[in-house]
């Protein structure tokens, strides 16, 4: 890159999709209004090269369009609507062409519009090396309606909005050099906003978290933040197509621990859960009933038969191998 100015003009939007937006890209700071009626959401999750991306796992376009999907996906999990993002990207000096920063902010302008949401502003670094992009969004949600962590109750039952696995699988084979068919789980997961507001509107208690790090860490999440016992049914837990071809142990691994694959888990009450189903069967949604909330002290198990098996928050752990 020959002059960051000239990149921040070159990436700043023609045109915005919120009436929210006061003004966006060119001052010191953007400004929007929310409304009396709503909260606003606030959040921020970063992509590190060797970390959660390599040259050979993902494309630019991808890297651009994952890095706004997780922060997206966060706002899903609170019951909400994305609004505005702002990306902070520091380039190392070497390995980065203009031309793929620009692909990374194509790949952010296709997720973005579609969820109608304006990039309002950011910041631009350099690094000595490895890419580094940290997205922040912001959103609204109508007051009272936030589904939170701590919202699960014993008798609730568990449910995630699809498959889990797919993006392990996909990474895996990556890394490996080759290619089958749960790559795109992996380079270009789709935040499940549609299915988060479907949960906000439903007038029902609902916990509910998005399963960056596996279902058994978020599971772990809402057990703790909740004060209560999860058990995952094994044979409930849905799988992306054709898994069966793999070992038991390792597609286990995969759908408990691998991550990545931005559904959304959570819990509801045992007599609201065929209203729950309802409401996305008519929407044409999925939703899958995976186990049940006991009153016991805070651990998440699985249940195979008429056995049960403790599950320990095992999932993608930044500093697992740091003091
Ligand atoms: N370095 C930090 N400083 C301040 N708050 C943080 C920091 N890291 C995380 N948090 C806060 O901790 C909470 C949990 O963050 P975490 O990143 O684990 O959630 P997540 O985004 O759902 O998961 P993931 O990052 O795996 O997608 C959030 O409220 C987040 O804002
Ligand atoms: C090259 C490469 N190696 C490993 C991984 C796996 N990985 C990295 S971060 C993460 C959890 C989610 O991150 P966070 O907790 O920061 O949201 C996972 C499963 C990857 N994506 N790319
Ligand atoms: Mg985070
Ligand atoms: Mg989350
Ligand atoms: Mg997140």
């Amino acid at each position: 890159m020959k002059d960051e100015f000239a990149f921040i003009q070159s990436i700043t939007p023609a045109y915005s999709f919120r009436d929210e937006l006061i003004n966006g890209i060119g001052d010191d700071a953007a400004l929007y209004r929310i409304g009396a009626e709503c909260d606003e959401i606030a959040c921020t999750d970063t992509m590190v090269e060797g970390i959660h991306f390599k040259k050979d796992t993902m494309t630019p376009f991808q890297i651009g369009r994952k890095a706004l999907a997780v922060n997206v996906s966060d706002v899903a999990a609170m019951g909400g609507i994305p609004l505005f993002y702002l990306v902070s990207l520091s380039v190392p000096n070497s390995g980065w062409s203009t031309r793929q920063l620009k692909e990374i902010y194509r790949g952010l302008k296709a997720l973005g519009d579609e969820f109608q949401m304006d990039m309002i502003g950011g910041d631009t670094v350099s690094t000595r090396s490895d890419l580094h992009i940290s997205v922040t969004v912001i959103g609204k949600i109508e007051k009272g309606r936030r589904l939170l962590r701590s919202n699960a109750r014993p008798g609730d039952v568990v449910f995630l909005t699809g498959p889990v696995g797919g993006s392990a699988a996909g990474l895996s084979s990556l890394l490996s050099g080759d290619t089958n068919s749960y790559i795109s789980y992996h380079q270009e997961p789709n935040p499940r906003v549609k299915q988060g507001r479907i949960l906000a509107k439903s007038d029902c208690r609902i916990s509910l978290n998005d399963v960056s790090d596996g279902i058994a860490s978020e599971s772990h999440e809402i057990s703790e933040a909740s004060g209560v016992s999860i058990v995952l049914e094994q044979d409930l837990i849905p799988a992306p197509e054709g898994f069966d071809a793999y070992s038991s142990f390792q597609r286990l691994e995969w759908m408990l621990n691998g991550g990545e694959d931005y559904e959304l888990i959570g819990t509801v009450a045992e007599a609201d859960w065929k209203n729950v189903e309802n409401l996305f069967l008519k929407q044409k949604e999925s939703i899958y009933r995976i186990g049940y909330v006991e009153d016991k002290k805070p651990g998440v198990w699985m249940s195979y038969k008429d056995q049960k098996f403790k599950l320990d928050k095992k999932g993608y752990n930044h500093f697992s191998s740091k003091e």
